[in-house]
């Protein structure tokens, strides 16, 4: 990460009154200065929950949050969101109606105490500029599209400059063309504001597009911190490897050296399958190899056993759904080309040998395991 460290979550945990389990356990991480995190996890698993603890909405039941270096809750301080030094987007964009656009943009500006007029003014068409929105500021919400809302939205929580933005799933609102335009020029906007910001989204492409960091949760915890590359290339766990790359998992059979699958046989190094499981690989007899969609390669075999079961055509990509004689059912991505047709039988192999070791049926990883991959 860079240099000076603008969030540091430490065992940050929350229950809620009369529910069983953690929203948030144990949840510990940084965030330096200019960086932005995406916070991605399915739904429930308390992602929303641990930004209003940063914002200062939830109060945690143990732990330690900073924010640029200050302590603004611990178990004997609180800080309310006001005095936090943190700006707030929200997903439903939250706009005053009555007000124009610069007036709203003004709003975030008034709990800075000792501003003129005219510095307040000098602020809003800063922030509004850096928003591309120079020339709106007399409109009111209802005159604008969704995606100039969400703008007026993020320029009034960078108006004050803030230490950190937090952003609560800011386009999921958003018609898909929109979201995918505003997904670069919200991080493009934050880089320039040089302001450190967190999102949260359930949207894997989107935290992947977004963020210097993305944090996977499930269940209240963090499963994995890192960059976008390697939450991709590297999953820790059975389900991030599920949840974000969407990858097929493959049954294999050990015979000596040799990995036995649907797909044919994969060597590997059975010093790296010691290391990937911590010395206990003796009587290992079954793993899961994990194979990406896009690392799939079909060729058209009639004697193949996989069949074409469905296809999707999605522009730059088709999306092939193959059945195999164990009856599972693996999904393979490709680049749109000469489409093989559904029903079809094809040979099916793995681009560069691309596999990565899981323990076999576990949907549970232990906490110690590190994932093993195959050199490309
Ligand atoms: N105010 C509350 N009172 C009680 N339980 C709550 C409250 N807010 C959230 N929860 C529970 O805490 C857990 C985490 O919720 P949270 O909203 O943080 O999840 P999330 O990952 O943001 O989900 P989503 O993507 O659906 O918004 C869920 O089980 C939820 O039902």
């Amino acid at each position: 990460m860079g240099q000076s460290v603008i969030l540091h979550l430490d065992q940050v945990s929350k229950q809620f009154a009369r529910q069983d389990v953690l929203a948030v356990q144990n949840v510990t991480l940084t965030l330096s200065q200019g960086d932005i995190l995406g916070l991605l996890g399915p739904s429930g698993c308390g992602k929303t929950t641990l930004l209003r603890m940063i914002a200062g909405f939830e109060q945690p039941q143990s732990g330690i949050i900073k924010i640029a270096e200050q302590v603004v809750a611990s178990p004997d301080r609180w800080l309310p969101p006001e005095q936090r030094d943190v700006g707030m987007v929200f997903q439903d964009y939250a706009l005053f109606p009555h007000l124009t656009v610069e007036k709203n943009v003004a709003f975030g500006l008034q709990r800075l105490k000792k501003k003129s007029k005219e510095q307040v003014k000098q602020r809003v068409g800063e922030a509004l500029e850096l928003v591309g929105l120079s020339g709106l500021g007399s409109r009111y919400p209802h005159e604008l599209s969704g995606g100039q809302q969400q703008r007026v939205a993020l320029a009034r929580a960078l108006a004050p400059r803030p230490a950190l933005v937090l952003l609560d799933e800011p386009l999921s609102n958003l018609d898909v063309q929109v979201r995918h335009r505003l997904r670069q020029e919200l991080r493009e906007i934050l880089k320039a504001a040089g302001t450190s910001g967190i999102f949260v989204t359930h949207d894997q492409e989107e935290a992947l597009s977004i963020s210097d960091w993305v944090a996977v949760m499930r269940s209240g915890c963090l499963e994995q911190c890192g960059t976008p590359e390697e939450i991709y290339q590297h999953p820790a766990s059975r389900f991030v490897a599920e949840f974000v790359t969407q990858a097929n998992f493959i049954p294999a059979q050990r015979r000596g050296d040799v990995w036995e699958t649907e797909l044919g046989s994969f060597v590997i190094d059975s010093n790296r399958i010691e290391q990937t499981f911590n010395g206990n690989s003796n009587n290992l007899e079954q793993v899961e190899l994990m194979v990406r969609q896009e690392d799939f390669i079909l060729q058209p075999d009639e004697d193949a056993p996989v069949i074409i079961r469905d296809r999707q055509f999605l522009g730059r990509e088709l999306h092939y759904s193959l059945q195999v004689p164990s009856g599972r059912e693996w999904v393979a991505r490709t680049r749109a080309g000469e489409a093989l047709s559904i029903g079809m039988r094809v040979h099916v192999s793995v681009a560069n040998n691309a596999v990565q070791v899981f323990p076999a049926n576990s949907k549970q990883t232990p906490s110690n395991w590190k994932p093993f991959i195959r050199a490309k």
